[in-house]
C-alpha cells in the first residue's frame, strides 16, 4: 500500500490514496501501521477515498493511532486537501466539499502549503457532543476523583473538553489529559485541551487527544477552544491560536455562523506500507 507522509504543524499523518476502493484495515493492523518504533509512525491515519454524497468532490476517513475512528481531523483536511492538490485533483484557490464521517467541510487550497477550512458550526448541545449534562452551559463542573474542574465541552464533528488554565507547563496537566480525555460523563471518550488566554486575539493550547495522547498540535481542539471561549465573550472573533508545533489562525462571529481555520500542511515523505 503506497503513501504520504504529512504533517500539520506537527500532529503527523500517514495520507493513503483509496479514491479506486475505500480503504479498510482492522484496528491491529492501523496501530501497527501507526507504531513510531516497528510502524510508520503517526498520530492518525487518513484515507482518500470517492465521495459518498454527492454534494461533495470527495471523502475522507479518519482513524487515531490506537486504531479508533473520528469523526474529524482539522490538521488532517488541511493536509487532504494540500495533497489532492499535489494529486492535479484540486485547482489553487477552488472552494470544494470534502466529506468526512461527521459531515461536509468546505476546504481551499491557498497555496500549495496553507489550507482554510469551513469547519462547520461549533456544536454546544451536551447530547450531540456527545457529554453527560442536564442543561447546555458555557462551562460544566467535572469530577476528578477527590477534585473538580471547570470544563467547557464542544463537539467540531469529534467531542472536545477545554479547560483554561494560567500555565501550560504545569506537571498536573500530564495526569488531566488523560483524566479528562477518559472521563465517563463523555461516552465516547474526548478531546482535552488546556488554554492559557494571553489576550482576546491570542492563545496558548494543548490538547491530550482521544485516540493518541499528546499532540503537537490539534485543529478541531483549536477551534474548540476558541469557541468556547467566544461563546463566552473572552476572545473576538479573529484568533491565533499557538500549539506546540506551530500556530493556526481561528475564525467564528458566533452562533448561527461557521467557523473558519486556516494553517499549514506539510509533506515529509512517501513510502510502500505491506497492507
Ligand atoms: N483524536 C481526534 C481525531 C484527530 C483530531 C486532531 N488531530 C485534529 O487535528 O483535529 C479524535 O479522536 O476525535
Amino acid at each position: 500500500m503506497r503513501f504520504s507522509k504529512m504533517h500539520g504543524i506537527g500532529n503527523d499523518f500517514v495520507v493513503v490514496d483509496a479514491r479506486q476502493s475505500p480503504l479498510a484495515l482492522a484496528p491491529e493492523r492501523i496501530r501497527a501501521l501507526a507504531d513510531r518504533h516497528t510502524g510508520i509512525g503517526c498520530d492518525q491515519l487518513l484515507s482518500v477515498e470517492a465521495p459518498r454524497d454527492p454534494s461533495c468532490a470527495f471523502y475522507y476517513g479518519i482513524w487515531n493511532a490506537d486504531g479508533s475512528p473520528s469523526g474529524q481531523c482539522g490538521n488532517g483536511v488541511r493536509c487532504v486537501a494540500a495533497w489532492l492538490h499535489r494529486a492535479g485533483a484540486l485547482a489553487l484557490d477552488a472552494p470544494v466539499r470534502i466529506e468526512s464521517p461527521s459531515g461536509p467541510v468546505g476546504v481551499r487550497v491557498l497555496d500549495p502549503q496553507r489550507v482554510t477550512v469551513d469547519m462547520g458550526e461549533p456544536v454546544f448541545e451536551p447530547a450531540r457532543i456527545p457529554f453527560q449534562a442536564d442543561v447546555s452551559g458555557t462551562t460544566y463542573p467535572l469530577e476528578l476523583g477527590t477534585r473538580s474542574v471547570e470544563v467547557g465541552a464542544v463537539s467540531m464533528g469529534n467531542p472536545h473538553a477545554v479547560l483554561v488554565v494560567a500555565d501550560l507547563t504545569d506537571p498536573a496537566l500530564e495526569r488531566l489529559g488523560p483524566q479528562i480525555t477518559g472521563h465517563p460523563r463523555f461516552a465516547q471518550n474526548a478531546n482535552a485541551g488546556f488554554v492559557q488566554i494571553i489576550d482576546r486575539g491570542h492563545l496558548r493550547l494543548r490538547v491530550h487527544e482521544r485516540g493518541a495522547g499528546w499532540t503537537r498540535a490539534c485543529g478541531t481542539g483549536a477551534c474548540a477552544a476558541m469557541a468556547v471561549l467566544r461563546r463566552r465573550g473572552q476572545v473576538d472573533e479573529s484568533v491565533q491560536v499557538d500549539l506546540p508545533g506551530g500556530r493556526l489562525q481561528v475564525d467564528w462571529s458566533g452562533p448561527g455562523h461557521t467557523l473558519w481555520m486556516t494553517g499549514p500542511a506539510a509533506f515529509a515523505f512517501e513510502g510502500q506500507w505491506p497492507a
